[in-house]
């Protein structure tokens, strides 16, 4: 049964603490399996992805290859139709327009002591790009991973993805083509993120692994990190809906379904200031279901991790927002602009009743992998800045040296490192200062 709270009641604050606590993504379950996956890729490489592969995929790698083929990847684009095409090129353009602006720009200047300081970007050597595909094909994950690294410069991108039953949907691969992909793997799982982070013989490593993906593609992610870099936890995914009565319950229901269909550990929310819109909204989310293919998953996500919270008024719900930090904020609501405004922990924002969440999953430009978890209270959506490395720079001549130089060395004596005071203090006497 969905949840449903009211804000008034007296045990609310314990009830939505629950509701915050859920485990949906890091069991220890999870957590002990792909450990052992893990250690299994460092131990064994490309026999244990074929391993799991058999075993989580139903795939035999060892007959299929574990690279997908030029040859292959050129016939899947054969095999979409002109309307797909044109629909990935349009979302292409767009996703790369809006990535061109989060370019930064590389700063040099001198200081009021003479000391020259300032910071340079340079892209990464190698990225690992997680698509996911275990029960859904994401064409459109694929062109929000290798935009950005593409825009930042990054020149070896690597792109896995898992084939379920062998199958890989045509459009996954012909995005991967129309963005200048070339190095792609059909694994996915803990096993594809660990054999990118450590490397098989077939799978040189790489040093940072980007992308969404479900439960144990999370873990692994958080389990690799240190050995590479990662970019955030972009697990199953989530919508928090803000609605007043002006909102339309059919349109709230589609929407929280739509994040529902990924996963049934997917969570979708929906807070309001209108009993009448709770209601409706219970009651449409019941109909749609009936008529969605993914019915099952949608129906597991709304029955585990749904939730309806009334509130006495809409700004009410944004403390509560704050603290759920989710993934995907719709705000419907006559007063959406200053309601947006005043949100602090979101992956995204879509306002008003014309900005469906669908929108930034596909066409809208910006990145749509995005933190899941609360993790948005830390950390932000994909971005150029994920695939770039800031350097500090910094040159002292005599003069600056002389300027400054003299508070090093007290630091340096304060700190007990003498080896460090004394390599400033060297040149101070050098220069009689
Ligand atoms: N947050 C975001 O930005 C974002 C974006 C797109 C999709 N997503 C999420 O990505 C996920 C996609 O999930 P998916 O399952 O379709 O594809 P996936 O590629 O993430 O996972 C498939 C893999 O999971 C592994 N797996 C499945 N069951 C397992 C088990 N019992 N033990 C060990 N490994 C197992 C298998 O190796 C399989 O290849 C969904 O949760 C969706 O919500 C998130
Ligand atoms: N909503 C997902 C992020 O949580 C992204 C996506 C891709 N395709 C459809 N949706
Ligand atoms: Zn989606």
């Amino acid at each position: 049964m969905t949840l449903r709270l009211d804000a008034a009641a007296p045990d609310f604050e314990q009830r939505f603490v629950s509701l915050l606590a859920m485990k949906r993504e890091s069991s220890h379950d999870v957590d002990e399996t792909v450990r052992g996956i893990i250690e299994d890729v460092v131990a064994r490489g490309d026999e244990a992805l074929i391993d799991y592969s058999k075993r989580f995929d139903r795939i035999d790698l060892a007959q299929t290859g574990i690279a997908v083929s030029a040859a292959e990847v050129a016939a899947a684009e054969a095999r979409c139709s002109r309307e797909q095409l044109a629909a990935l090129d349009l979302a292409l353009d767009r996703i790369t327009a809006f990535h061109e602006r989060q370019k930064p720009e590389d700063l040099r200047f001198r200081d009021a002591a003479g000391v020259e300081l300032g910071w340079r970007w340079s892209p990464l050597d190698s990225v690992g790009l997680y698509v996911p595909g275990g029960t859904a094909a994401y064409p459109s994950s694929v062109l929000m991973n290798v935009v950005p690294a593409k825009v930042a410069g990054v020149k070896r991108i690597v792109m896995v993805v898992p084939t379920p039953g062998g199958h890989v949907e045509p459009l996954v691969l012909a995005a991967a083509k129309r963005s200048g992909i070339d190095e792609i793997y059909r694994v996915g799982g803990a096993q594809a993120v660990a054999a990118l982070a450590y490397g098989t013989k077939t799978i040189a490593p790489v040093v940072k692994i980007v992308g969404p993906g479900n439960a144990w593609v999370a873990a692994a992610k958080r389990r690799v990190f240190g050995q590479v870099g990662i970019d955030m936890i972009a697990g199953p995914s989530e919508v928090l809906v803000l609605a007043d009565k002006t909102a339309n319950p059919d349109w709230i229901a589609a929407d929280l379904l739509a994040q529902a269909e990924h996963d049934e550990s997917a969570q979708s929310i929906l807070i309001t200031d209108s009993a009448e819109i709770a209601d409706a909204t219970v009651a449409a989310v019941e109909r749609h279901l009936a008529t969605l293919s993914r019915t099952e998953i949608a129906s597991a996500s709304w029955r585990d991790y749904g939730a309806v919270i009334l509130v006495k008024k809409l700004s009410d719900s944004l403390p509560l927002a704050d603290r759920i930090a989710a993934e995907h904020l719709e705000i419907i609501s006559e007063d959406a602009e200053e309601l947006a405004a005043r949100v602090s922990n979101a992956g995204a924002i879509f306002i008003g009743a014309y900005t469906p969440e669908a929108v930034g999953d596909y066409v809208g430009g910006s990145n749509h992998v995005l933190p899941t978890a609360r993790s948005a209270r830390f950390s932000s959506g994909l971005s150029v800045l994920d695939f770039l490395k800031r350097t500090s720079i910094l040159k002292c001549d005599a003069e600056s040296l002389r300027a400054i130089g003299a508070a090093a060395v007290t630091l340096g004596d304060a700190e007990g490192l003498q080896a460090h005071a004394r390599s400033v203090s060297i040149r101070l006497n050098a220069l009689g200062a």
